[in-house]
């Protein structure tokens, strides 16, 4: 059994977790939901050594550990495998399945990989395979590690007979999501998390998405991506071309939101202010400074202008992202799974949004991501 207790990380200004008592079983899988800024991702990142938490205490059947680092977390059998995972590109799935690890885990390579990597041949590489096989990778890389607790934060791809294999085995996997539909359907229990703290912890089996939807945000309706979007087969590399031949040319303003929003749109070294102002680069400081706090008040994040952007959780910086292209009056708006990291809420928010462009003649399309 894995136990937190009271577990709190407050920043200065900002208490994000606020006393989280939490215990899992194993053999069992538990979805995490909450909200865009709720704290799922900080949980994880305490119980793998990444965040110190500033107060309470985490048990392995009973016994206190002592989580300072990554390396503690994985001696203690805690492992997650992060939203984007880090793999090395240009080197064979083999290599980097390799890096880190003892000669012993080495061995387990083969095994692991029969089951969730079926087909492929490790010698290839990573920037030639499938999303879900780098995320397939990653898991295996995780799972050399023989861990007893494994975290999956935001996985793309969940084949549910085999991770509930994997649970039956004795693992407790907790897999933070957005997506009620999949933590009713993969998990044994639902843990909904709100301001910091466990608001409820229930069966899958007796909860409804319907349930989830109005106790996180007291929303009664059901979403769905509206038909007016189209779809088009155009990749991301052509609309930055798109892009790049209308820029400055004094025409209109194409929009564009990355699937990758940390790097292609984004990156995590830049203070949130030059995250909002990425196209702003006239004006005076304070107007500029002005114009941000609007962008994040419409966004509906609470952080600071010179914070570091990696401060921001993924919903948040994907809600930036998406105000701060809207901003600029686009005519035409290419799409690449905008809703990724999106909570209920700020998705239905967007998707009325949308609509709301439609009517007055905006061309938002739904590009293919590869
Ligand atoms: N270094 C930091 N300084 C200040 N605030 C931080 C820092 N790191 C994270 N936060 C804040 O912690 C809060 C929780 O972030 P976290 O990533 O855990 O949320 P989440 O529930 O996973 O959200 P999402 O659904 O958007 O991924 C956010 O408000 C974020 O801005």
């Amino acid at each position: 059994m894995l136990s937190l207790r009271d577990i709190c990380v407050k920043y200065s200004y900002k208490t994000v977790l606020n006393g989280v008592t939490l215990d899992f079983e194993e053999g069992k899988i538990y979805s995490l939901l909450g909200e865009n800024g709720a704290g799922k991702s900080t949980l994880a990142h305490v119980l793998c050594g990444d965040i110190l938490p500033t107060g309470g205490s985490i048990y392995l059947n009973e016994k206190k550990l002592n989580i300072r680092n990554p390396k503690d977390a994985i001696k203690s059998g805690i492992v997650c495998v992060h939203q984007r995972p880090l793999l090395a590109p240009s080197i064979s799935i083999r290599d980097n399945l390799r890096i880190g690890i003892s000669h012993k885990m080495t061995k387990l390579i083969p095994e692991l990989t029969k089951k969730w990597l079926p087909g492929r041949e490790l010698s290839e590489t990573v920037k030639n395979i499938s999303e879900q096989e780098v995320f397939n990778t990653s898991l295996s890389g995780a799972l050399l590690k023989s861990p007893f607790v494994l975290i999956l934060d935001e996985p793309p791809f969940l084949d549910t007979q085999k991770i509930r294999d994997l649970a039956k085995s004795g693992i407790i996997i907790i897999i933070i999501t957005h997506s009620f539909k999949e933590a009713i359907e993969k998990s044994d229990e639902v843990v909904l998390l709100k301001d910091g703290r466990v608001l409820e912890k229930t069966s899958a089996k007796t909860i409804t998405e319907e349930y989830i939807k109005e106790k996180l945000f007291g929303l009664t309706k059901t979403i769905t991506m509206p038909d007016f979007i189209e779809e088009k087969d155009i990749t991301e590399d052509e609309v930055m071309e798109l892009r790049k031949k209308t820029l400055g040319a004094n025409s209109d303003f194409i929009g564009y939101i990355p699937s990758d929003r940390t790097f292609r749109a984004s990156n995590p070294n830049l203070t949130v202010f030059q995250l909002c102002t990425a196209y702003r680069t006239n004006g005076k400081q304070k107007e500029l400074e002005d114009y941000s706090k609007t962008l994040l008040e419409k966004a509906d994040v609470n952080i600071r202008l010179y914070e570091k952007a990696l401060c921001l959780s993924g919903g948040m910086l994907q809600r930036i992202i998406l105000e701060r292209e809207l901003a600029e009056s686009p005519k035409e708006i290419y799409l690449f799974d905008p809703t990724h990291g999106l909570d209920a809420e700020a998705t239905e928010r967007l998707y009325s949004r949308l609509q709301g462009l439609a009517k007055n003649g905006v061309k938002i399309i739904i590009g293919k991501v590869e």
